[in-house]
C-alpha cells in the first residue's frame, strides 16, 4: 500500500496561478505566523562551462539566497503545474498502457523547459549553469516532432498562467534550448542548480508520488532546495494513514534558516522539524515502493535490528525527505543494488530539506553527501536518513546487516 493520491485530487490550475503569484510577495517575516496547514525572451538559453559559472570563493553562509529561492519556489510550483495536468490526462486517458511512456516524457521535458526558463529570466543578471537529467537528444530527431510539438503547447500554456511573463510564446528551438540548459557538468566551483524534474518516474505513472526537485550548489555545498510533491497529503502520512485529502505540498529550505513546508496552491509557510523519536522501536522507516530501486530485504534486516515495529512506509520519489522533514517517519533507507551510481539530483533537494529540518543524512559508512563531484555522487553502499538521536544506532545496524550480508556472499 502507499499514500497514494487519489486521481480526482489533482489540483485545478486555477490554484496553480494562485500559488506561483502569491511567491513574489511571499517573505520570511510571515512564515510563522497565520499557518493554514494543520501542524505541521527570449533569454540565453546557453548554458554557461562551469569554469564561466565560477566566481571568486565566496562564503556560503554570508549569502542570503532569498531572490534565488524565490525563483525556485516559483519554478518548482509552475513545473509541479505542468505535471499535474499530464498525470490528470494520462489517468483519464483511455489509453493509459502503463507501457506508454510518452505521457511521463511529456512531463519530464516540460517540467525541466519550465524551471530552466524561470530560472533564467528571474535570475538573469546571474551566470547560469543548470545540473538536469534529461536532454534534447530524441526531441530533435524526426521522430521526436510530434512529442516536441506536444511539449511546446504545454510549456507555453503553464507559462502563460502566471502573469509575469508577458514575452511571445517560446518556439520549439527555444523549449529545446531550455531543456538542454541542464547539460552542466557541476562540480565543487561557482553555482550550478541541480534539478530532477519528475522525481520518482515510476510514481508518476502509477498516479501516485513524484517530486519536482530543485536545488542550489554553492562551491559544492547545497544551499537551497525545493520539493514540490504534487500528490502529498498535507497532512501527515505516519503508518500510511493520513486524516485528511488535501494533497500537493512545497518544501523548502535554505542554508541556515530551517526548512519551510506550504501547500502548493498557496498557503502560508510553517516550519517543519523532523520527529525528535529517540527510541528506535518507536521508530517507522521509508523506503522506495519499487524494490528494483532498494533492496527491501537488507532494510527489512537493519529494522529488526533497531526493534522497529512498524512497516515499512513505501513510497516513491523524494516525497520521502519531505514527509521524514516533517516528522511523518523518523527512518529513510536506500540502498540501491549492485552497480546502480547515484545521481545529485536525486538527492540535493532532499538533503537540504531534511538537513535543515534538524535530520542527518549520510552514506552508509555515515559520511555526508559529496554534491561537488560532478553529476554523480560516489557513495558507499547506500543513503541512511534520519534525526540526530537515532543515527548512532542506525549506523551500527547498518554497519552489522552489509557485514553479515557479505559473510553470506
Ligand atoms: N534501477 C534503479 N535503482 C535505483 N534508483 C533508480 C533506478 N532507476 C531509476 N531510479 C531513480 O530512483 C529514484 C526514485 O527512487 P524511489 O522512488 O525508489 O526513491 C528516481 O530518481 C529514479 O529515477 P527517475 O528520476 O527517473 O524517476
Ligand atoms: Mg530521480
Ligand atoms: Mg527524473
Ligand atoms: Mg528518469
Amino acid at each position: 500500500m502507499t499514500a497514494a493520491a487519489p486521481a480526482t485530487s489533482v489540483a485545478a490550475s486555477v490554484g496553480c496561478l494562485r500559488a506561483v503569484a502569491s511567491f513574489s510577495s511571499s517573505t520570511y517575516s510571515h512564515f510563522l505566523s497565520t499557518s493554514r496547514i494543520p501542524r505541521f525572451v527570449k533569454p540565453h538559453f546557453i548554458s554557461l562551462p562551469s569554469f564561466v559559472a565560477s566566481r571568486p570563493l565566496v562564503a556560503s553562509a554570508s549569502m542570503s539566497y532569498d531572490k534565488e529561492l524565490a525563483a525556485a519556489k516559483k519554478a518548482a510550483s509552475l513545473a509541479a503545474c505542468l505535471c499535474q495536468k499530464v498525470q490528470k490526462e494520462l489517468l483519464q486517458s483511455d489509453v493509459q498502457s502503463k507501457s506508454d511512456r510518452s505521457p511521463v516524457t511529456v512531463a519530464d521535458y516540460g517540467s525541466q523547459a519550465i524551471v530552466s526558463f524561470v530560472l533564467e529570466r528571474e535570475l538573469s543578471a546571474e551566470p547560469f549553469s543548470l545540473v538536469a537529467e534529461e536532454d534534447s537528444g530524441d526531441l530533435r530527431k524526426d521522430s521526436g516532432k510530434d512529442t516536441l510539438q506536444r511539449i511546446t503547447k504545454l510549456v507555453n500554456e503553464t507559462i502563460a498562467t502566471d502573469g509575469s511573463y508577458s514575452a511571445s510564446p517560446l518556439s520549439p528551438e527555444d523549449v529545446l534550448r531550455a531543456i538542454d540548459s541542464g547539460k552542466s557538468e557541476g562540480g565543487s566551483f561557482g553555482r550550478h542548480w541541480v534539478l530532477d524534474p519528475i522525481d520518482g518516474t515510476k510514481g508518476f505513472l502509477r498516479g501516485e508520488q513524484y517530486a519536482v526537485a530543485l536545488a542550489l550548489l554553492d562551491d559544492g555545498k547545497v544551499v537551497l532546495g525545493v520539493l514540490a510533491c504534487p500528490n502529498l497529503p498535507l497532512a501527515s502520512i505516519a503508518g500510511n494513514v493520513t486524516s485528511e485529502n488535501a494533497v500537493g505540498c512545497l518544501f523548502f529550505a535554505k542554508v541556515g534558516s530551517g526548512t519551510f513546508m506550504q501547500s502548493l496552491d498557496g498557503s502560508s509557510p510553517v516550519k517543519v522539524h523532523v520527529s525528535d523519536i529517540g527510541n528506535s522501536e518507536d521508530a517507522s522507516f521509508f523506503e522506495s515502493y519499487e524494490k528494483a530501486h532498494s533492496m527491501h530485504d537488507l532494510a527489512g534486516s537493519i529494522a529488526r535490528k533497531l526493534g522497529v515495529k512498524a512497516p515499512p512506509v513505501r513510497i516513491d520519489s523524494q516525497a520521502k525527505y519531505g514527509a521524514l522533514s516533517r516528522g511523518d517517519g523518523a527512518i529513510y533507507m536506500r540502498f540501491p543494488h549492485k552497480g546502480y551510481r547515484e545521481k545529485i539530483w536525486d538527492h540535493a533537494a532532499g538533503c537540504i530539506v531534511v538537513t535543515e529540518a534538524g535530520g542527518v543524512v549520510t552514506d552508509a559508512a555515515g559520511q555526508p553527501l559529496d554534491f561537488s563531484q560532478g553529476r554523480y555522487l560516489d557513495l558507499d553502499t547506500g543513503i541512511i536518513v534520519t534525526n540526530q538521536k537515532l543515527m548512532p544506532s542506525l549506523l551500527k545496524a547498518v554497519r552489522e546487516s552489509l557485514e553479515e550480508k557479505s559473510s553470506l556472499l
